[in-house]
């Protein structure tokens, strides 16, 4: 008697997700159980490679499909590993996979129908994406060291039943008891529309898929044939002269789940006197719906001779260009190989410096030679760049040509190459920077002034990550990044600086004491043209919004403290002075002093103290 088990609740979601999907794209199941067949085969042929008598008389590896028209069916069989009674209920009733998971994850936060549906392309959804097609699955299998089989069947609502069965050969048939409220261009019980389907998804599939055939031969007689669908053959180890662009596309498009065609392949054989391998790499052109998230892994598939190892290997990619897909195929990987020997392997390391290189040939190709589409590649995967090269500053020599900035001068971002190329003549050897949350908010910043009068060029900061990035990088080619809240920004004489710091040394002690509590110090500044005042953060370098960052995240490793600092040529300040002289005690001086340091935080984009003051201390002036 078979048993009744319940799907997990998340699975229970997901199913009923398939069941009533709308997706354009349901044809995705036969790649998702092929793909899993393939991977059945893998993991067996693993296994005899330490006992190749395990096999018995089942030696050739094969997927075989098939199709009903009649009973509209579809079977997938193979004969790779099989799965145990625990097997099954552990991979068909609960959702093991972290993708699957992030998915459902993804559900979660309100979607709508399209990203949905776009979601489910990205994630490839396994074997429950049968369920978008069948209204009943029945999964036959045998584990190759188990005596009984086991039948697994379910409608894909909440229950499924599993049973001891008697099977002869080991592996996995699947069979899809098909919907009948498929649209007719969805009629998948078609041989025809199964073989299109395979060519397109599952071509490069290492294991010969087969499927018996009608031929009519010469005399007009029907013959029935075995006839292996894909081409079977791994794409990178063909000569990439006899490869087409499109022939990429479709292999990328068709591993690692992505609809639109990469931003650039980049396709190599190293055969150095150390190590020898092929490398197929893909920059994506859109970063995955996981790609911001903890749940992305970063890595490349591992390859001997064609035989697949595993895998998501991260060692092999720097993660500043963790967004790159792809393999490398060595005979010097062992089968058996562990993640921890590859680790100390020179080899690795040889790999990985050339993959590195080769991957910023690319990049840095594509600024020079296509800047629009390595802006929307930017503008994808730029963040992930950043990223990365804070993780590793130390590196930063071998990325920071590739980043991109807004700056006050240019209408589209540019590199910091060309930020040089462009310095001034009388431009100390600083690459200015301002932050702020958007481009906007920082022209409007008082300290921007200056810089721009004297015609400088100024990185625009808006990206969290971007401040901390540029300190520690510290700087570019020779040339020192410098806030343009920086005290001392070289814009003035600095003897014509002191002498006015001289003589107004008293009145800036006077606002200081009557601004007491708020700001460390009062100064004066050269970095102001329109502005009267701004306000600037007291440890060097470091905005005010870097300070509220931090600040938020709980990480202010000291008190925040404001420097207030005055522009000696405006008019405001020259009546504040009057007004110092006149009386260094009066209620005007401090109504001064209250008005400008509010409107400094103003133009910070902060919040004033007490609004209603500010307020009423201008009405008085203005009456
Ligand atoms: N044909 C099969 N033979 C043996 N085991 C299988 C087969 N199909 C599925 N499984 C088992 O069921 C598990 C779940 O399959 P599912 O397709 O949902 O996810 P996955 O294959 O692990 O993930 P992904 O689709 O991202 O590769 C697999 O990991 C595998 O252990």
């Amino acid at each position: 008697m078979p048993e009744k088990k319940q799907f997990q609740t998340e699975t229970k979601q997901l199913l009923n997700l398939m069941i009533n999907s709308i997706y354009t794209h349901k044809e995705i199941f036969l790649r998702e159980l092929i793909s899993n067949a393939s991977d059945a085969i893998d993991k067996m042929k693993f296994e005899s490679l330490k006992d190749p008598e395990i096999l018995e008389n089942d030696t050739v590896f094969k997927i075989f499909i098939d199709a009903d028209e009649k009973n509209k069916k579809i079977i997938i069989e193979d004969n790779g590993i099989g799965m145990s009674y625990d097997d099954v209920v552990e991979n068909l009733g609960t959702i093991a996979k972290s993708g699957t998971k992030a998915f459902m994850e993804q559900l979660k936060n309100e979607k709508s129908d399209q990203e949905t549906l776009e979601m489910i392309g990205q994630f490839g959804v396994g074997f429950y994406s049968a369920f978008m097609v069948a209204d009943k699955v029945t999964v036959e299998t045998k584990k190759w060291n188990e005596d009984n089989g086991v039948k697994w069947e379910s409608d894909g609502s909440g229950e499924y039943e599993i049973e001891y069965i008697e099977k002869k050969n080991r592996g996995t048939k699947i069979t899809l008891h098909l919907r009948k409220d498929l649209e007719d261009e969805d009629n998948f019980a078609k041989k025809e529309k199964l073989e299109e389907l395979v060519r397109k998804y599952s071509n490069y599939i290492r294991y010969p898929i087969k499927m018996e055939v009608t031929e009519t031969d010469e005399d007009g007689k029907e013959q029935k044939e075995i006839k292996t669908i894909n081409s079977m053959e791994s794409l990178w180890r063909k000569n990439k002269d006899d490869i087409a662009e499109e022939e990429y596309s479709e292999f990328y498009k068709e591993t690692y789940h992505d609809w639109t065609d990469p931003f650039d392949v980049i396709h190599f054989k190293a055969e150095g006197s150390t190590v020898e391998f092929t490398s197929l790499l893909f920059i994506p052109a859109r970063a995955p719906f996981d790609y911001y998230t903890k749940e992305y892994k970063r890595g490349l598939s591992l390859y001997s001779k064609n035989v697949f190892i595993m895998d998501k290997y991260e060692e092999l990619i720097p993660s500043y260009f963790s967004f790159v897909k792809g393999l490398v195929d060595s005979p010097d990987f062992t089968l058996n190989i562990s993640r921890e020997i590859l680790q100390h392997s020179k080899n690795i390391k040889v790999m990985k410096k050339n993959i590195e290189k080769k991957i910023h040939q690319a990049l840095k190709s594509k600024i020079n030679n296509d800047r629009e589409k390595y802006q929307e590649f930017w503008n994808e995967f730029g963040r992930g760049m950043k990223a990365g090269l804070y993780e590793n500053v130390d590196k930063k020599d071998k990325v920071m040509d590739l980043l991109l900035f807004e700056t006050s001068n240019s209408e589209k971002p540019i590199t910091l190459d060309e930020y040089i190329e462009n310095m001034k003549k009388d431009q100390e050897a600083y690459i200015y920077y301002a932050v702020g949350e958007s481009r906007d908010s920082i022209d409007n910043l008082p300290q921007m002034e200056a810089v721009k009068e004297k015609g400088f060029d100024v990185l625009y900061l808006t990206d969290h990550i971007d401040e901390f990035l540029i300190q520690m990088l510290h700087d570019y080619k020779g040339k020192q990044f410098k806030s343009i809240s920086s005290s001392d920004l070289k814009l003035k004489d600095t003897e014509e600086k002191k002498k006015e710091e001289e003589e107004n040394k008293d009145l800036l002690g006077k606002i200081k004491e009557l601004l007491s509590g708020k700001v460390k110090e009062v100064r004066l500044t050269d970095k102001l043209k329109k502005s009267p005042v701004c306000i600037v953060s007291a440890h060097e370098g470091m905005s005010i919004n870097m300070e509220k960052v931090l600040k938020e995240l709980d990480q202010m490793p000291f008190n925040a403290e404001k420097i207030l600092e005055l522009n000696p040529d405006h008019q405001v300040f020259k009546k504040v002075k009057n007004i110092y002289d006149e009386n260094p005690e009066s209620d005007l001086l401090k109504d001064y002093a209250d008005i400008l340091y509010n409107q400094a935080l103003l133009m910070e984009g902060m919040k004033i103290e007490n609004p209603s003051d500010f307020v009423e201390k201008i009405n008085k002036l203005m009456s």
